[in-house]
């Protein structure tokens, strides 16, 4: 197999086309809010939701009927041309690399909306070969119509194929931003016997032991606690390695149980604790939440300037409430902060919470 040489990978893959980012901007992108641009009702309420999330993406992927593929598209190019995103990322969800759409979405939004669009989200990747093919189309369209900034490509984990090729997707372009989990498709994929969009199942438990009669015996009629697993543990520790080995962004993605908000949440904290940046909503309820979670808390940053202040140039040991902290616990603790940080540029009333944490001198 060949590969390109390290310096051909930050060239242009086209005359023209705009040059490589060497990084990828940590732009806060807690909620990525999805949006069927075919649907009037829902395109009317984009441009009063800018400002209030962090992405809006115009999806013409599934959940967008066959018959408004066309719309959904013509839509998303009205919608962009007629609104100003401000500090809010536009990105969409184009239609999967075997679809008879693709092709005209690519060859339509890139001219049209091309200067607006941040990310191009890439369902059902399976191997780097669909990144390189996004890859080359994008440079070949951003030279044509002199789009002046790089589109970044994002891939959904959502085959079994995908996971085990998770590592090289993340590597096969510079323009990779992020990965998300597709768990609806990668369950069916997998042949896992469920039936939902994300989220747990009550029959995916860990039972407490039972305990023993005189004879020895597990009391089968005796109550026990269970804990109910997390089916996607496995995938999301497996993306977030990648991403970060490669220097990108993992997401959770879709909670379908638009009125389970607390198990909603619950999701979206696990994946934020593992290592995520943020997760989609498919709902504006779940944008709150989204926000919420994926902002550090303030008993976290409270802590985490504590460490800080306390371990002086970073490195030795030190007690504070009972617990050492050492040059790998202030690392975890500038992680929040400098997310706190980025969060409050674009976030006002998030600043004003984190300004009024009284912070101890350093
Ligand atoms: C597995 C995957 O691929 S997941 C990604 C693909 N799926 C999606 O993108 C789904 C996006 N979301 C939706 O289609 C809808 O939210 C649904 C179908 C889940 C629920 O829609 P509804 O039944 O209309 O929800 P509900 O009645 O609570 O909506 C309340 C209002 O919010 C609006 N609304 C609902 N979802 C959205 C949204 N995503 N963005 C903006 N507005 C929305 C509705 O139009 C409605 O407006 P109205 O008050 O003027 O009538
Ligand atoms: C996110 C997505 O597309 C899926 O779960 O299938
Ligand atoms: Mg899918």
């Amino acid at each position: 197999m060949s590969h390109k040489s390290a310096k051909d990978f930050f060239r242009p893959l086209a005359v023209g086309a705009p040059a490589p980012l060497r990084e990828i901007p940590a732009r806060p992108s807690r909620a990525i809010h999805f949006f069927d641009p075919s649907n009037e009702k829902m395109a009317a309420k984009i441009p009063d939701m800018v400002g209030t999330v962090d992405v809006l993406l115009g999806n013409l992927e599934d959940a967008v009927k066959a018959d408004n593929k066309v719309a959904a598209r013509e839509g998303l190019v009205r919608i962009a041309q007629a609104t100003d995103f401000g500090p809010t990322q536009l990105w969409t969800r184009i239609n999967s690399l075997d679809s008879p759409w693709v092709l005209d979405d690519l060859t339509t939004l890139v001219p049209a909306i091309g200067e607006k669009l941040d990310v191009i989200m890439v369902p059902k990747v399976q191997e780097p070969a669909d990144i390189h093919y996004v890859d080359r189309i994008l440079a070949q369209l951003e030279a044509k119509a002199g789009i002046t900034k790089p589109i970044l490509i994002h891939a959904i984990l959502e085959t079994a194929r995908g996971v085990a090729n998770v590592e090289e997707i993340c590597g096969a372009s510079p323009r990779m931003q992020g990965l998300s989990l597709g768990p609806a498709d990668l369950a069916a994929d997998r042949k896992m016997k469920t039936t939902r969009v994300g989220g747990g199942h009550p029959g995916y438990l860990v039972r407490e032991d039972a305990p023993r009669g005189e004879d020895g015996l597990p009391d089968l009629d005796a109550k026990r606690a269970i804990f109910q697993q997390d089916l996607w543990h496995y995938t999301i520790a497996k993306m977030v390695d990648a991403c970060a080995t490669h220097g990108i962004y993992p997401y959770y993605g879709p909670f379908g149980d638009i009125k389970d908000t607390v198990a909603c949440e619950d999701q979206f904290r696990n994946a934020f604790l593992l290592g995520c940046v943020g997760t989609w909503s498919l709902h504006p309820v779940q944008i709150k939440i989204a926000n919420r979670v994926f902002s550090p808390s303030v008993e976290d940053i409270a802590h985490a300037r504590r460490v800080v202040a306390a371990m002086g140039d970073g490195t030795g040991a030190v007690m504070i409430d009972g617990k050492m902290e050492d040059d790998a616990s202030l690392k975890q603790c500038l992680v929040l902060v400098e997310l706190a940080e980025k969060l409050a540029e674009i976030d006002p009333d998030l600043k004003a919470t984190y300004d009024a944490i009284e912070t101890p001198e350093a």
